[in-house]
């Protein structure tokens, strides 16, 4: 078995967390900074501002924010197969306005069959399992 050789574009994920995840959000991007960087890495409006502020040496794109459509720009790169992973910090204890939002980006990720960490445990042993960086598509844009 040949072992898997390195894409030429970096490979895409996503980040993405609630209110009340968001220190935890940031405090997990700065642990794994240089993990991060390899890397093409998407955000909703207001997590991606914060993990930039911290982070300085990540390129982060930033979409809209989440309540603004951010979650459903997420579920449609999914839907185009241009990301490959999500790391999505959610609050399961507040109400949300954009409740089928989110609903429908944790769905696509299990249609699509995409590595999805809902909260900081997990995504600690996604990075771990050292699958992550190999198994993703790579985006085209
Ligand atoms: O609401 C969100 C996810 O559902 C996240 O959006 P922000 O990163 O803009 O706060």
């Amino acid at each position: 078995m040949t072992a898997p050789t390195a894409p030429a574009i970096a490979p895409a994920i996503a980040l993405v967390a609630h209110d009340a995840r968001k220190d935890e959000m940031v405090a997990f991007a700065r642990t794994h900074e240089r993990w991060l960087s390899a890397f093409r890495l998407f955000a909703t409006g207001t997590t991606g501002g914060r993990i930039q502020e911290a982070c300085p040496s990540l390129d982060i794109t930033r979409l809209k924010s989440g309540p603004l459509g951010g979650d459903q720009q997420i579920g449609a790169m999914i839907a185009e197969g241009r990301l490959g992973g999500l790391f999505f910090f959610i609050d399961p204890l507040s109400p949300m306005p954009h409740d089928v939002d989110v609903k429908a980006l944790t769905r696509l990720s299990v249609v699509y069959d995409i590595p999805m960490a809902l909260n900081h445990a997990t995504a600690e042993l996604l990075i771990r399992s050292g699958g992550l960086i190999h198994s993703v598509p790579v985006s085209s844009d």
